[in-house]
């Protein structure tokens, strides 16, 4: 279990706003921290690892005091055995994927660990080649991979996937989401991608300037209360193009192409790229094993 309750003013454009979080998070959950650029989700994320220190407040995991303000608690990033994995992925240049594996074991008496993640992750064929001949995905890979070698007791993922093409950004949600089972490391996720939030977690906080406004399940906090549907999926705007006095808007869900009709008044605020929700009521959907 890990309760949050801490204040930390966020010195923005706008001038100044507290990031305000009282939350308790279960023992593996796979959360999601969802909000507009600049409302504070980074800085939590930070926080959490110690790389950043509130203003005030308590942060406990497992009954373990991280950082108590009135008792003068902040434990360092290195004791709280976080693993943060960014966009980029921070690799030593200078050293084989083996070797940045190896540079990470807290206790050199578990060097097997090393084939082990290699062959969890499989990267084995990669174990021997420096990180600039590594693709986006291959490099994440591995940054994850090398997360793992300290038994962290708690994943920070900081946008870990939006760098990657599509294919590859499904096929590592594909991973985290395999890891997550295996380990069951408690995880909480930057993303700006809905789909990717449906796949990967079962919690969301949706923060504005600096408060969660919402909590709840993927479904909750996302599915608008007001459509009734039967059938729901998100997608993305891929094009919108007039056809006689109809709309076809060309919709990207779960890597399929959708086309849709649609009319005047729900194509006013679409532009390529939006997330949406795509629903039917009147929809029967036929189950087909495959
Ligand atoms: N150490 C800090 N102290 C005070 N304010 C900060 C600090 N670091 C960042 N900020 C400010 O706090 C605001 C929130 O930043 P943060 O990076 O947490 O947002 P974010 O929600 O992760 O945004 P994005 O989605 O763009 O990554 C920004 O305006 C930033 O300038």
């Amino acid at each position: 279990m890990i309760e949050i309750d801490i204040i930390k003013p966020l010195y923005t454009a706008d001038g100044i706003i507290d990031l305000k979080v009282n939350k308790q998070i279960n023992k593996g959950d796979f959360l999601t921290l969802f909000g507009k650029s600049g409302s504070g989700k980074t800085t939590l994320l930070r926080i959490l690892a110690g790389l950043e220190t509130p203003k005030s407040g308590k942060i406990v995991v497992d009954k373990e005091i991280w950082f108590d303000s009135s008792k003068k608690i902040n434990l360092s990033p290195q004791k709280r055995n976080v693993g943060f994995v960014f966009q980029d992925y921070a690799l030593f240049p200078n050293m084989s994927v083996r070797k940045n594996l190896e540079f990470a074991l807290k206790n050199k008496n578990e060097i097997k660990k090393v084939d082990e993640i290699l062959e969890i992750m499989e990267i084995e064929n990669l174990s021997n080649m420096k990180p600039e001949f590594l693709s986006g995905g291959q490099k994440q890979r591995v940054a994850l991979a090398r997360t793992l070698m300290t038994n962290p007791k708690m994943l920070l993922l900081d946008e870990p996937l939006s760098a990657l093409d599509t294919t590859m950004r499904l096929k590592l949600q594909d991973e985290l989401s395999l890891i997550h089972q295996k380990f069951n490391i408690t995880s909480i996720l930057v993303s700006h991608d809905i789909s990717e939030v449906f796949k990967l977690s079962n919690r969301v906080f949706k923060i504005n300037l600096g408060e969660i406004q919402q909590d709840g399940t993927p479904n909750e906090v996302f599915s608008n209360q007001n459509i009734s549907g039967k059938f729901k999926i998100i997608g993305e705007v891929l094009s919108i193009k007039k056809s006689d006095i109809l709309y076809i808007v060309e919709v990207l869900t779960n890597n399929e192409i959708v086309k849709v009709t649609a009319v005047e008044d729900e194509i006013k605020e679409l532009k390529i790229g939006d997330k949406l929700l795509l629903s039917s009521k009147a929809f029967n959907p036929i189950l087909m094993k495959i």
